[in-house]
C-alpha cells in the first residue's frame, strides 16, 4: 500500500438507546456492519450493555482459572474437537485456552465450575455466564443486522435458533522478549460469528484482503467483532472471513474472551435460493459444521489453505 499512515479497522457504535429494529439508527448501523463485514470481515464495536466492572471481573476470573494446576485444566474435555482445554503446543509455546460451551446457561457453567473448584466458586461461574448472556446481545443484533442487510428476513428465525454460543477464554504468556513471538497461527474462524474482550495487552493482527497485516488496539470499551466461515458459505461468500493472528512482546500476559455463535451440531448449512444466481455461482455444498470441523482438525484438514473449500467446495 505504501502508505504511512496505519491501517484501521471501521469502529461502529452499538451503545446508542435507540438502536432498536426498524428505527433510522438501526438501519444506519446496519449498513456499516455490512461494508465493514464486506471489506474487512471484521470492526471494532463499542458496546457499553455490559457493565464495565464486570468485564473487569473477568479478567481476574481468567487469571484464577488458568492459574490451577494443569491436571485440574486438562479436566475440561469436550466430544467437539477445540472446544475443551487446549494449550502445551510446542509452536505455540505461549498460547493456553479453555472453552466453556453453552455458557450463556447458567447449568452449565456451574457444572464445569464444579469440576475446576469441587468446594464451588460462584463468582468465577456469575461472571462467565452474565459476560456471555449480555454479549450474546450483541452477537444476535449484528446477525440480525446482516440478515435484514440481504433481506434474508425470512431466514430469521432459522438462523437465530440453529447456533449456541461457545465461549473460549485465552491467556498468552508474555514472551519477555523485545522480538515478536507467535501467540496464535493465523486462522480464520470456523463459525458464525466471533466478538473478542482483551485485557490491555495488545497482539491481535488481522489480515485484510490486500493481504496487509492490522494491528489492533481496542480500548476497554470496545470489542472486535469478526466472521467465520460458517456465515461466509451460509451467504454464499458475499462477507468476508479473514485471517487473524496473535503477535506477542513483551513481559505481560495478554488475557482474552471470544463469545462464538456457533451452528448446532446436526444443522445443515446451505446457502439461501436468494444469494445464488448466474453473478453468483454456489461456492459450497451443504454441509455440518461439526463434520467440517472434524475434517479442519485431521493432518489433512490443517495442511490445507482452504479447507472448507477442499471439504465440500462445488
Ligand atoms: O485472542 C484473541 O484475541 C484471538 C483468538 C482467536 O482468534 C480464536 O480463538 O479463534
Ligand atoms: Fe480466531
Amino acid at each position: 500500500m505504501g502508505s504511512q499512515t496505519p491501517l484501521r479497522l471501521p469502529v461502529i457504535d452499538f451503545s446508542k438507546p435507540e438502536l432498536k429494529p426498524g428505527t433510522g439508527e438501526w438501519d444506519l448501523v446496519k449498513g456499516h456492519v455490512h461494508a465493514a463485514l464486506r471489506d474487512y470481515g471484521c470492526f471494532e464495536a463499542t458496546f457499553d450493555k455490559i457493565p464495565l466492572d464486570l468485564r473487569e471481573a473477568m479478567f481476574g476470573s481468567l487469571e484464577e482459572l488458568f492459574d490451577l494446576p494443569l491436571q485440574t485444566k486438562l479436566l475440561n474435555v469436550s466430544k467437539k474437537p477445540y472446544h475443551g482445554y487446549v494449550g502445551q503446543y510446542p509452536h505455540i509455546p505461549l498460547y493456553e485456552s479453555m472453552g466453556i460451551d453453552d455458557a450463556n446457561v447458567a447449568e452449565n457453567v456451574e457444572a464445569l465450575t464444579s469440576i475446576f473448584w469441587p468446594q464451588g466458586n460462584s463468582s468465577f461461574s456469575k461472571n462467565i455466564q452474565s459476560f456471555s448472556v449480555q454479549l450474546s446481545e450483541l452477537d444476535q443484533i449484528i446477525r440480525r443486522m446482516v440478515l435484514e442487510s440481504f433481506g434474508l428476513e425470512k431466514y430469521m428465525d432459522e438462523h437465530m435458533c440453529s447456533s449456541n454460543y461457545l465461549l473460549r477464554v485465552m491467556k498468552y504468556k508474555g514472551p519477555e522478549t523485545t522480538e515478536t513471538k507467535l501467540g496464535l497461527s493465523s486462522h480464520t474462524d470456523k463459525n458464525i460469528v466471533t466478538i473478542l474482550y482483551q485485557n490491555e495487552v495488545d497482539g491481535l493482527e488481522v489480515q485484510t484482503k490486500e493481504g496487509e497485516w492490522i494491528n489492533l488496539k481496542p480500548s476497554k470499551h470496545s470489542f472486535i467483532v469478526m466472521i467465520g466461515e460458517s456465515l461466509y458459505a451460509w451467504l454464499n461468500g458475499r462477507l468476508y472471513a479473514p485471517f487473524h493472528r496473535v503477535m506477542m512482546t513483551g513481559d505481560k500476559a495478554r488475557y482474552s474472551a471470544g463469545l462464538f455463535s456457533i451452528p448446532k451440531a446436526g444443522y445443515i448449512i446451505k446457502a439461501p435460493d436468494e444469494l445464488v444466481d448466474e453473478e453468483h455461482p454456489l461456492l459450497f455444498k451443504p454441509f455440518d459444521h461439526v463434520e467440517f470441523l472434524r475434517f479442519y482438525y485431521t493432518e489433512g484438514g490443517q495442511k490445507s489453505a482452504a479447507a472448507l473449500k477442499e471439504f465440500c467446495g462445488v
